[in-house]
């Protein structure tokens, strides 16, 4: 039997003014669901299985943007979207446009599992989950207060900002000058990022990756980011599981996942160094990070934002950070 591992990620760029106490709820969380995954992993789970449930978790706490506590689009609705990715066959599956799925990643699997299809956006998609006789809840399950004000904060200041402004987390204004973003691509606020991601190794050998998310902030209704497409957000083949956060846009452009496992395949890179070569290389605008394990057990991580919410553990320990320092627990 081969190494396991498993690492897992709350979204790339922190609000720097985030509290002490959102950061402790952070890392509690973080632990809870590494702790989880450790030993499904130990009872011998599949790696496919287990990305599964710990986005699951992940998308029932509100401490994250997936399932309930997702952000809101610019008309202050919920469009959650989520893919998850079998590296054993390349197997695929991926949702978007969900405003009353629990669990996204869970609809994604379905896809995956038993449609002919990959990818069912909006109504289809919805229709499908009702089929299924999978758990629905009301439009305000998934609502919660705090992003209701960051949508707030983010109609009534400039719309072309580039990454995170100091936001004072009392008034929810600018603390001091607000970066403007250069080359103004999407026109809409990067707040509360915070997408969730899974990556897993089983003791097999298999590797499997999910993301789950509600998008960004002010985003467009019908907007589609990052987290959802194959390549983009969420990669496993093989050698490899990535999952990938930041700015969907710049992500989208990079193929940021598939780029580390292309580097694996076609250049011989060890992970860290394919991990490396992505995101220092390959985003040549945006702020992103990415989660990885490789079929040897190996967890690598990286991002060009101020922070990642971010965990990983293997069978010899367990570490969990938010800066720049990562910390044994
Ligand atoms: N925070 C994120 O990771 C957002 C996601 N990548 C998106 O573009 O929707």
């Amino acid at each position: 039997m081969g190494k396991w591992a498993i690492a897992i990620h709350g979204g790339a760029g922190v609000d720097p003014t985030l509290s002490d106490k959102a950061q402790k709820d952070a890392k509690q969380l973080l632990e809870r669901c590494l702790k989880l995954g450790v030993s499904d992993l130990r009872a011998n789970k599949a790696a496919i299985d287990v990305v599964e449930r710990i986005v699951k978790e992940l998308e029932d706490d509100p401490v994250f943007n997936a399932g309930k506590g997702s952000v809101l689009t610019n008309k202050g609705t919920v469009e959650m979207e989520a893919s998850i990715m079998d590296g054993q066959g390349r197997k695929y599956g991926a949702v978007s446009g969900l405003s009353i799925v629990k669990n996204p990643v869970s609809l994604a699997r379905r896809v995956m599992d038993k449609t002919p299809h990959s990818y069912l956006a909006f109504a289809g998609a919805e229709e499908f989950a009702r089929a299924q006789g999978v758990e629905e809840k009301e439009k305000s399950y998934f609502i919660v207060e705090d992003r209701k004000k960051v949508l707030n904060y983010a109609k009534k200041i400039n719309e072309t900002l580039f990454g995170y402004p100091e936001i004072d987390s009392k008034t929810l204004k600018p603390k001091g000058e607000v970066p403007l973003r250069k080359n103004a691509q999407p026109s809409f606020g990067y707040y509360r990022p915070e997408t969730v991601g899974c990556v897993v190794v089983d003791k097999r050998g298999m590797c499997a990756a999910a993301t789950s998310t509600g998008g960004m902030t002010n985003k467009m209704v019908g907007r589609i980011g990052s987290a959802p497409i194959i390549g983009a957000g969420t990669y496993a083949c093989e050698l490899c599981g990535v999952s990938c956060t930041g700015e969907g846009e710049f992500i989208l452009r990079a193929m940021l996942a598939r780029e580390v496992a292309a580097a694996m395949e076609y250049k011989g890179l060890s992970l860290k160094e394919a991990v490396e070569n992505a995101i220092n290389k390959r985003l040549d605008k945006g702020q992103a990070g990415l989660i990885a394990v490789s079929n040897k057990g190996e967890v690598a991580y990286g991002f060009n934002s101020n922070g990642m919410f971010r965990g990983f553990a293997t069978e010899d320990g367990m570490e969990i950070g938010i800066w720049d320092k990562m910390f044994k627990v």
